[in-house]
């Protein structure tokens, strides 16, 4: 079982649009909505896939109410903490050549006591779960410690813990050493404070944060594939896609993928292969629609345990 938290879950709206243009009024030629949110779409992937995940999340106002009916059909198990605000509602506009803009709001305000109710309903579902993994930004009103007490309190308990954030957050929860994170390129810059324009950069910052005690440092590098750091390794895989069409959510099954390959038993060189076969297919998908197992035929994710330091990233 992996549990995930999504402090601040959003409504996804995906708007397809031939070009955009600040300040021009624009018809959509399609969209739709997704039940969105990083550890929501972690969830949604693994559920997808069949593997057994409960997500965590708040929910309040209508579009928590659509939350939970768009999580119900989805077929995904959820404890939903009841909080007064409303959720967020995210948009995501695409364009035919796959330029992704995303909008995102701050989400509600949560009282101490919502907060607290959220971090008592994910260890309680934690009770026998191979990995709790918190994802996303914090709603206002949530401590920059929140991420950093949660690892804490769920490593107390002897089950394993990732972390997908970004800013404040998220060097403070590496500090209380969570087992693993999983940063996107430009993530990985911010929480080393140096830009990273190499897989050998990549590679150097990833070691250093293994060294500092995170067991497992995955590093999603959008079309450049990922990278899988331990201290026994540094593997990489990528698999090509010729016509992406929405990348919203590509980390999100791709940090899914890790986890079911990790939590299955396979070396972290097969799940990261699982991982990258994932996240390249969501980004064949429209929205954030996550792969189902027919959506994953044809990809193929080519590992290679020693890359070339000296690439450019893209
Ligand atoms: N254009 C692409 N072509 C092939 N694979 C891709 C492409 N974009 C993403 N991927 C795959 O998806 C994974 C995750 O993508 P990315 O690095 O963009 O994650 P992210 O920035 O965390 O995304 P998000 O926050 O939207 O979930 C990559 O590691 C890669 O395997
Ligand atoms: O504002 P955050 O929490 O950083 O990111 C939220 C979000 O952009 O992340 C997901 C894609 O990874 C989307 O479902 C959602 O809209």
């Amino acid at each position: 079982m992996i549990v995930t938290l999504t402090p601040n879950p959003s409504i996804d709206r995906a708007i397809v649009i031939d070009a955009l243009l600040r300040g021009e009024v624009h018809r959509a030629t399609s969209s739709r909505i997704d039940p969105g949110g990083k550890g929501v779409n972690v969830s949604r992937a693994l559920a997808a896939q069949g593997t057994a995940t409960i997500a965590v999340l708040p929910s309040g106002g209508p579009e928590g109410h659509l939350m939970d009916e768009l999580l119900d059909t989805a077929g995904v198990a959820r404890r939903s903490v009841p909080v007064a605000g409303s959720l967020r509602m995210n948009i995501s506009v695409l364009e035919p050549d796959g330029t992704t803009t995303k909008l995102n709001e701050p989400g509600p305000q949560l009282s101490p006591a919502e907060v607290d109710a959220l971090l008592t309903a994910t260890l309680d579902a934690a009770d026998g779960a191979s990995w709790v993994v918190a994802c996303g930004s914090l709603p206002p009103g949530a401590p920059t410690t929140f991420y950093a007490d949660l690892v804490t309190r769920v490593r107390e308990r002897g089950i394993r813990v990732a972390v997908d954030s970004s800013g404040a957050p998220m060097p403070l929860a590496v500090a209380a050493r969570p087992n693993l994170i999983k940063p996107n390129h430009e993530e990985l810059a911010e929480l080393v404070g140096h830009d990273l324009p190499t897989l050998g950069d990549v590679r150097a910052a990833a070691r250093d944060l293994v060294a500092d005690g995170i067991e497992v440092v995955a590093v999603s590098l959008g079309s450049d594939g990922a990278l899988l750091v331990t201290a026994d390794e540094a593997v990489h895989a990528g698999a090509a896609i010729t016509a992406p069409l929405s990348t919203v959510g590509a980390g999100d099954c791709m940090l899914a993928g890790l986890l079911h390959g990790l939590s299955t038993g396979m070396r972290p060189a097969d799940a990261l292969a699982t991982a990258v076969t994932w996240g390249s297919a969501a980004v064949t998908l429209p929205g954030s629609r996550v792969p189902t197992p027919s959506d994953l035929v044809g990809i193929h994710a080519e590992v290679t345990h020693s890359p070339d330091p000296s690439l450019v990233l893209r």
